[in-house]
């Protein structure tokens, strides 16, 4: 029998921390060549532009390859497919590959992909990890509101879920080999606890529980699983597999995003201010992406999860570069006017235009 490369698929919600999870990886990749597929929901290749950072000898920067057309559980076919098979193609075969899901990517169909022909032969998963952003869990941001929902079920009783981010939270477990209960630096033994019990209980089946901070655990413990997931993924379907079992389309209609481009802004703090604002008035889900700060000789990246934002300064700045952040939000939420709104209230902040 032919070897197959392994593969693993880091999933989880957006900010879950699975690009800092990778970066370790990279980091302690034992002599490994990883191979790294990258999809991220909004225009701005922050992911790419963070790992390509810590290229090195475990991964080279043409092993590297972004999806950007989408998430990537609905771009299979004309995405991850062809890119997948480029990837086989190549002379020198990576000993390992690691495809980072978009936090609004449904798992199942990537993993189901592996048993197509031409793909099966060659790669098996490995494993699928999901990492939890546990103080969120912890939180209730993924719970749904129990009063809303019996209303709306009185309203509509053919109605599936109704809290889509409790939805992907739930179907993310669900197609795990392994669950890390992330930003477990964030929340108490108490918290921890509570999270532990909600995915165990959404899982519904024994799997490993393990928590982290910062990403940190070694590469041994997060590739090596030989799970063979391709072979189990279906017994372990989404919602929406479970409720259009007719082959009706998963789309992300719950979800939208824009850009937002900037010159320079005034300072770190008053960009952290209005972001603050911005994100608690129309509930941003994420927002991340690189500024250039009045009289900083390095470009900021800007990381936002919830109302919690993380900078720090990473790079020298580029002659002429301006400020750009992705917005993720619920759809409903980021209408025409919220998008104005927004753009408006960052643009108070610029302070020259980018050359
Ligand atoms: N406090 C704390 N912050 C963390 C931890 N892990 C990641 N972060 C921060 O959370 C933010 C999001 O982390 P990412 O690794 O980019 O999350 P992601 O899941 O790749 O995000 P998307 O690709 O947008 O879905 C960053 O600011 C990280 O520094 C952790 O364990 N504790």
């Amino acid at each position: 029998m032919t070897h197959k490369i392994p593969a693993t698929v880091i999933t989880g919600f957006l900010g879950a921390g699975k690009t800092t999870l990778i970066r370790n990886l990279l980091a302690d990749a034992g002599g490994r060549r990883i191979a790294l597929i990258i999809n991220e929901f909004g225009d701005l290749g922050v992911d790419g532009d963070v790992l390509r950072a810590c290229a090195g000898t475990a991964c080279r920067e043409e092993d590297i390859v972004e999806l950007t057309n989408g998430c990537i559980c609905c771009t299979v076919a004309d995405d991850f497919i062809p890119t997948m098979t480029k990837l086989l193609e190549r002379d020198e075969k990576p000993d390992h590959i690691v495809i980072e899901t978009s936090g609004l990517a449904l798992p199942q169909p990537l993993v189901a992909a592996f048993n197509w022909p031409g793909i099966r032969e060659r790669v098996t998963v490995d494993g699928v990890v999901t990492v939890i952003d546990t103080a969120a869990v912890a939180a209730g941001r993924f719970a749904d509101d129990e009063a809303r929902v019996a209303a709306q079920r009185a309203a509509d009783d053919s109605l599936d879920h109704d809290n889509p981010l409790e939805e992907l939270f739930e179907d993310q477990i669900r197609a795990a080999d392994l669950v890390i209960l992330n930003k477990a630096d964030l929340v108490d033994e108490a918290a921890l606890d509570g999270v532990r019990t909600q995915v165990e209980r959404e899982a519904g089946r024994k799997l490993p529980i393990l928590t982290a901070e910062g990403g940190k655990l070694p590469a041994d413990v997060l590739i090596g699983l030989q799970a063979g997931t391709e072979q189990l993924i279906a017994g372990r379907r989404s919602h929406h597999e479970i409720h259009h079992a007719d082959g009706h389309e998963h789309d992300h209609e719950d979800f939208d995003s824009f850009l937002v481009e900037l010159g320079s802004v005034a300072s770190r703090e008053a960009l952290e201010d209005a972001l603050r604002t911005v994100i608690a008035q129309y509930d941003i889900l994420r927002l991340k992406g690189f500024a250039s700060i009045k009289g900083k000789p390095m470009r900021l990246q800007v990381q936002a999860v919830g109302n919690r934002i993380d900078s720090y300064f990473d790079r020298p700045a580029a002659q002429g570069e301006g400020t750009r952040l992705v917005v993720i939000g619920l759809h409903d939420r980021l209408d025409d006017a919220a998008r104005k709104a927004i753009t408006a209230h960052l643009e108070t902040l610029t302070i020259c235009a980018a050359a």
